[in-house]
């Protein structure tokens, strides 16, 4: 594969070429408090990675390890290529428009023009054409967080980093930014983490679905159904959500008949 090269990593060699992230013996503790302990975890490029676990376990955690945000201590992680990250509050600058917002990812790009049109570019992909000058403040919850979603893609990343990016949304809103990540996550290529409580979401969207537990990976699933038929009644699905919830030690419950899925809808 071709490693974009604008970030200070090291030159993919050997086994590396085969994975953008690679994490090895992670650990990572706040004071006494040993939060990750020995994380492993390859992600191939173009798969899609859903991972989840119970509330404090470490997800966001290894998610701002892998952002480069934090230190790493203790282990390896190694990231070949751009990573972009959305979290489950937009975090927009309100003192700047949504082009500009965008564009502020695109820093070390000099010329202002090109990073306008880049940014112009990516927030049509998101449907937001309409809305390059407005304020954050005009904005509706599903909208501020497709401007925080072009702000992750307009660098054109190799690893899309989602922290729990549709929470906060309605069940509506949430049905539509699942099938624009899917539509993005098809034309851009990259590989994406997304970090999720919901089993239901993770099914819908994810080709692998990673399960935390006391500071590790305890489990993985491939998902190998097509998205339109991954509705939770299919028996496999429905297995595999079973497996996943006593995996993160929840009694099963039914799958909601009220609840349109992504797969339900055959949009993906
Ligand atoms: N900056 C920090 N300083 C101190 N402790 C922290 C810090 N960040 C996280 N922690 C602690 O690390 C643990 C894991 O937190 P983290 O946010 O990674 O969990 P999580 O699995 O993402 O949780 P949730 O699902 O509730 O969002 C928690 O006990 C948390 O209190």
């Amino acid at each position: 594969m071709a490693f974009l090269r604008s970030d200070p990593v090291p030159a993919p060699t050997g086994d590396q070429a085969d994975v953008v992230v690679r994490v090895r013996g992670h650990h990572r503790a706040f004071g006494r408090n040993q939060v990750l302990r020995g994380i492993d975890l390859d992600i191939r490029p173009g798969e899609f990675v859903a991972l989840l676990g119970r509330s404090g376990c470490g997800k966001s955690t290894l998610l701002r390890s892998l952002a480069r945000l934090d230190p790493v201590p203790a282990g390896e992680v190694e990231i070949s290529g751009r990573t972009g990250v959305a979290f489950q509050e937009p975090r927009l600058l309100p003192w700047r428009d949504v082009r500009e917002n965008v564009a502020l990812a695109l820093l070390n790009t000099p010329e202002r023009k090109e990073r306008y049109a880049r940014a112009e570019q990516t927030l049509a992909e998101v449907g937001l054409s309409d809305k390059q000058h407005a304020w954050p403040l005009q904005l509706s919850g599903g909208q501020a967080q497709r401007v925080s979603l072009a702000r992750a893609l307009v660098s054109n990343p190799a690893l899309l980093l989602l922290d729990e990016p549709f929470s906060a949304l309605d069940a509506l809103t949430r049905i539509e930014m699942h099938q624009l990540v899917i539509e993005l996550w098809r034309h851009h290529h990259m590989a994406v983490l997304i970090v999720t409580h919901d089993v239901d979401e993770a099914l819908a969207l994810a080709d692998r679905l990673v399960v935390m537990d006391e500071g590790k990976v305890a489990r993985t699933w491939e998902i190998t159904s097509p998205r339109s038929d991954r509705a939770p009644s299919k028996p496999e699905i429905a297995g595999t959500r079973a497996e996943i919830l006593k995996a993160l030690g929840v009694k099963p419950t039914p799958p909601n008949p009220n609840r349109t899925s992504l797969s339900e809808e055959g949009a993906a």
